[in-house]
């Protein structure tokens, strides 16, 4: 099974590519001669310097595009496929609120993600509710706003759910996700359609609970949902699992129960480093080709597609230490709290620097590092590098997906600052969180605060 991108590690190799490399492959970014890295009309050393670093710039223009190409390749009359955004990409007001405009649904997997897509104008209609663990309160909120499908992983969360839905006279329009077994051939940690994978119904068992689905109160079954991961580039494992589900529907149908609609799920990857981006054009494909004829009403999930090129995460060089016969740590402001994707599946991203003149051949090899107290605080390792000064600003590409929102405050560092792009102009979408947020919802109980010293030893 090849490793793609996402499980690289983040180590040097020959084929490292180039910042000139790195730029040409994405035309939203370029290297202006005085202004330095722009993302689309806008210098990104103006927001570093107007907002500090570390900080998240998101391009709405460059979004858009890729909704657009998106919805185009969907969009042919056989499949008429629509995109639900999975929110937990990147869940800020305002990119729900770009992509709503643009007409996406979202694909939700909490009740706060719910919150969110409806504060961005995003319909109940439009919301899809995900997950494999859904609390009742949750279901409960999903019941009350009505929303269009709510995909249920379990039997045990089918029987609970009827329990909820007949408790307040409604009834869940259900999908039932079903784990196809299918390797996507992507990082162990981000696969999801493996029987021994904890998310969908397990693929023999998903007729019969949806025969069951359908003698339950309060549940209407209308079709079937399957996501087998994240970061998939190739089309095979796609049409592979498409497969499978219409061979269900078509089981299930002449079993004589009606399944009106399929839900394609997410994952189509990105080229962080030099893989061949996922084409929407071959995952269409991949739909068409399988459940096309079969008179279905088609969804799918995307999230990482569609923003993580659209984003970049800024950060300053704090000091360069050097070391005889080893290669140079670049220190960075940013960390493993900011962006984790690194630490966690030594994920490969792209290293530009801001200033035109920083972005000269690679000095050598070095290691890119955050300033967090965990070895695993890495962001490049015997990376080839330009030469980077302290007080050089760099970006680091693709981050906006799977990066503001799976950042943390440890070590007490405040969540980073947000800016959007949009065209030629730019704006903050989120302040920099004031340090003194870190501790606000904490309480000290009074006896503690008072200096009592308690039971001590003796309550040991
Ligand atoms: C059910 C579901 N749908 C959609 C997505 C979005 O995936 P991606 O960002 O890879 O498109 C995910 C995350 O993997 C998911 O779990
Ligand atoms: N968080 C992962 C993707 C997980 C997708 C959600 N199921 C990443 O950064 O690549």
């Amino acid at each position: 099974m090849s490793m793609p991108s996402v499980s690289a590690p983040p180590s040097s190799s020959m084929t490292d590519p180039s910042v000139a490399d790195l730029l040409a492959a994405r035309p939203h970014l370029r290297m202006h001669a005085l202004e330095g890295l722009m993302l689309e009309q806008v210098p990104l050393a103006a927001i570093a310097d107007a907002l500090g670093t570390p900080v998240w710039v998101t391009g709405a223009g460059t979004l858009r595009s890729r909704y657009r190409r998106l919805e185009a390749a969907l969009a042919e009359p056989s499949l008429g496929a629509s995109i639900h955004y999975a929110v937990k990409a990147n869940d800020h007001l305002a990119i729900l609120r770009i992509l709503s405009i643009e007409g996406a649904g979202a694909d939700v997997v909490s009740g706060g993600e719910m919150r969110r897509a409806i504060e961005a104008g995003i319909p109940p209609a439009r919301i899809v509710f995900s997950g494999v663990g859904k609390s009742d309160d949750e279901l409960g909120l999903a019941l009350s706003l009505s929303i269009s499908q709510i995909n249920v992983e379990s039997r045990e969360e089918l029987e609970r759910l009827s329990g909820l839905a007949s408790a307040c006279g409604r009834t869940a329009r259900i999908v039932l996700r079903v784990n196809p077994d299918i390797d996507a051939g992507t990082h162990a940690k981000i696969t999801t359609g493996l029987a021994d994978n904890k998310f969908g119904v397990a693929y023999d068992e998903a007729a019969d609970l949806y025969a069951l689905a359908a003698r339950l109160p309060g549940i209407e079954p209308i079709g079937f949902a399957v996501h087998i991961g994240s970061q998939i580039n190739d089309p095979a494992p796609f049409r592979a699992a498409y497969a499978r589900i219409a061979d269900l529907v078509r089981r299930v149908r002449e079993a004589g129960q009606a399944v009106s609609l399929v839900d394609c799920g997410g994952g189509l990857g990105i080229s962080y480093r030099d893989e061949i981006e996922g084409s929407p054009r071959a995952l269409a494909h991949a739909i068409r080709v399988t459940l096309g004829d079969l008179g279905l009403k088609l969804v799918v999930e995307p999230g990482r597609w569609l923003v993580a090129p659209a984003g970049v995460l800024l950060s300053r060089v704090l000091l360069v230490k050097q070391s005889a016969g080893r290669a140079p740590f670049v220190v960075l402001d940013a960390a493993m709290n900011d962006l984790l994707r690194p630490s966690l599946y030594e994920a490969w991203h792209g290293v530009v620097p801001l200033s035109a003149r920083d972005a000269v051949q690679p000095a050598g090899p070095a290691h890119l590092v955050g300033p967090v107290c965990e070895t695993g605080d890495t962001f490049a390792l015997d990376r080839p590098l330009p030469h980077l000064a302290a007080g050089a600003r760099v970006a680091i590409l693709d981050t906006g997906a799977y990066g503001a929102v799976m950042s943390s405050t440890y070590n007490s560092r405040p969540l980073a600052a947000q800016a959007l792009v949009d065209g030629s102009r730019w704006t903050t979408i989120r302040p920099r969180q004031p340090v003194e947020q870190l501790w606000a919802g904490e309480l000290v109980p009074d006896w503690i605060a008072a200096g009592e010293t308690g039971a001590g030893r003796a309550a040991e």
